[in-house]
């Protein structure tokens, strides 16, 4: 068989040369280059072997003569050898690297163990799943809390798998230098906030080191006074549609309603207004962004509690994960469009008769106050920065407050007693005015329904815990040291209901915040909206919002509790599982005129 430079390359090299009767034996025609390439590609045994028995065929006459010949073989296999030498160092090194790499990551993982061994830590379920499944997103898990909490009092460690501890803080003394501590040294953790990251961007909730302080800086305004003054007349608006829904329900001589559905879609709607000037009538027919913002909050949720869906590239394959992508779609498309047209007004006008007109119209929304905002240096905010930071404020302000004000309806509904006191009190308040709506000044006039607000808070918090990692050691005020590099569950729920920190926990009590009484409180004992840099930038917002909401809903109706008492469900904020079932009761008032009942679209 003849092999030149451009013969025939299909076939195995082993046949090539064992089967080579034809090799050239005239001494005249130079040896094919590419035979020898054939041949000493065989490396090892097989190699040497082709080589012999070339140079006894082949070598001694013609062009390349026997010792030139073999020198040219043996440089080649020494090339070969030099190259496979090479690739045998690399691959060594390369072993030796991961060896190493393994061999610290484990020493760390020792040391690390070693230094946390000073935390208490429940009983492990077993070395692999360590505290895996104690702590889920039901009852049972709540009550597990509690226990673990009512334990250990202060500082506990919790095993999420054999070699990811997380740090569970349960007490205001311990809570301190985690959540005072710059936002550089205990920022948020990634596992904890990375689902939000696809639906709202670099906003304020998610963003970190300099970008947020600057933007915290930025958008403190928006949630100053004169901006939020004009938002009561929509939260007492959006009420008054839900309470005209509820009614339309009513049958018999009460109401059973998912108290939760409704008002979530309530405080979206007050939000959609006070953020984005618009009204989708989201209570009174369905609204595709309003649907949006309620499905992608289920997804994380759901997302949440699969373990094997929390790498992205995984999650965004799978069917649940394409309909996140296509939520999240919808709602970037809205607020774009709201940026796009509020922007073209801007340039029409120029920013002084912009805002002239918005403040003759009485109301700046939050796009409004982005848009305007400048830094330091007077530089603006982008679109995807205003975007970013809008669609923050519709998830952390409609869910968050939803849960606070369910909540608060539920333990009011279990203490009768102290509903009429709230509701004596709205009363009173309201005596002789029509229509009964809920003004700014009357909002520091409810002192007893904002102890009950509170004490649900306390009872019931929105948020269950936020998370940290440690890039620097945090010291606690025992000595005892959390290490670097670890993750810090400082839990909200944990500290609201440590003995240590209140007494008989799990009574609904709203007394605890009786001036004297709260006044001898730690600020950490009660942190519902965080603490420390990172604390809530809308607390303001939520807690105005809630006191509306709850004294027009205790002014027009009796609230009562279902048959079945909730199950508490800690997922990204507390709901019920099956929902938070009440009763309502409407209660005869000229603030709900009869022909409301009839101007009310059926729901
Ligand atoms: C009862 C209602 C609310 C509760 C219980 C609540 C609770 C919280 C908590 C605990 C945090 C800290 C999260 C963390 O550190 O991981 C937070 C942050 C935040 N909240 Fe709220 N929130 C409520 C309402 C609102 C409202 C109405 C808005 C806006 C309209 C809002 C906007 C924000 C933002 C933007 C952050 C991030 C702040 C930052 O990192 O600088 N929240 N909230």
């Amino acid at each position: 068989m003849q092999i030149t430079g451009d013969g025939d390359l299909g076939f195995p090299e082993l046949q090539r040369t064992e089967t080579d009767n034809s090799a050239p034996t005239d001494s005249r025609q130079p040896l094919p280059t590419l035979y020898f390439t054939f041949a000493s590609k065989n490396m090892g045994e097989g190699c040497l072997l082709q080589c012999g028995s070339l140079k006894d065929r082949e070598s001694p006459r013609g062009m390349l003569p026997g010792s030139e010949w073999l020198s040219h073989q043996l440089g080649l296999l020494g090339l070969e050898l030099r190259v496979s030498s090479a690739l045998l160092l690399i691959f060594l090194t390369f072993s030796i690297w991961i060896l190493g790499k393994g061999l610290t990551f484990v020493h760390q993982c020792y040391i690390n163990c070693q230094q946390l061994r000073c935390f208490p830590e429940p009983p492990l379920q077993n070395w692999f799943k360590g505290h895996v499944g104690l702590i889920k997103p039901s009852e049972e898990g709540v009550k597990n809390i509690i226990k673990f909490v009512t334990t250990f009092r202060e500082v506990f460690l919790m095993w999420g798998g054999p070699i990811h501890p997380i740090v569970f803080i349960c007490h205001p003394d311990y809570i301190r230098p985690v959540t005072s501590a710059s936002a550089y040294i205990a920022p948020k953790d990634k596992l904890f906030y990375g689902f939000f990251k696809h639906w709202l961007g670099d906003g304020l909730l998610l963003s970190k080191g300099d970008k947020w302080s600057q933007r915290r800086r930025l958008l403190t305004p928006a949630f100053h006074f004169d901006i939020l003054k004009p938002y009561i007349k929509i939260f007492n608006k959006s009420t008054d549609i839900m309470h005209m829904n509820w009614r339309q329900l009513y049958v018999g001589d009460s109401i059973r309603l998912n108290v939760f559905d409704h008002i979530s879609l309530m405080t979206l709607d007050s939000l959609q207004k006070c953020v984005f000037s618009h009204d989708s009538h989201c209570q009174e027919k369905p609204s595709p962004y309003i649907s949006a913002i309620l499905e992608l909050s289920s997804l994380v949720s759901k997302r949440n509690q699969e373990p094997v869906l929390y790498w992205d590239h995984l999650y965004y394959l799978t069917s649940q994960g394409r309909q996140f992508l296509r939520a999240c779609h919808l709602v970037h498309g809205f607020t774009d469009d709201v940026i796009q047209t509020r922007r073209r007004i801007l340039a029409e006008q120029g920013s002084e008769a912009f805002l002239r007109n918005k403040i003759k119209g009485k109301t700046v929304d939050f796009i409004d106050v982005l848009l305007l905002a400048k830094d330091e240096e007077g530089k603006a905010l982008s679109d995807k920065d205003i975007r970013a930071e809008a669609d923050t404020f519709m998830f952390e302000g409609h869910d968050t407050t939803a849960s606070g004000l369910s909540w608060a309806l539920y333990n009011l509904a279990q203490h009768q007693e102290y509903q009429d006191r709230c509701r004596q009190e709205i009363q009173e308040l309201l005596r002789g005015r029509q229509p009964e709506e809920i003004e700014w000044d009357d909002l520091s006039q409810m002192p007893f329904l904002t102890m009950c607000i509170k004490e649900s808070l306390r009872l019931h918090p929105p948020v269950v815990a936020i998370a940290r990692r440690c890039t620097k050691d945090i010291q606690l005020p025992d000595g005892r040291v959390i290490p670097k590099g670890n993750i810090c569950l400082v839990s909200i729920f944990g500290t609201h209901h440590n003995p240590s920190v209140w007494s008989n926990p799990e009574v609904y009590d709203p007394y605890r915040f009786e001036f004297d009484n709260f006044q001898k409180m730690s600020p950490l004992a009660f942190m519902p909206f965080s603490a420390g840099p990172r604390n809530c930038i809308g607390q303001n917002f939520a807690m105005y919002e809630m006191k509306v909401v709850l004294a027009l809903t205790l002014l027009r109706f009796r609230i009562l509790p279902d048959e079945h008492p909730a199950r508490r469900k800690p997922e990204v904020i507390l709901r019920a599982e099956d929902g938070l079932w009440l009763r309502a009761e409407p209660l005869q008032h000229p603030s709900m005129p009869e022909t409301h009942l009839s101007e009310a679209p059926q729901n």
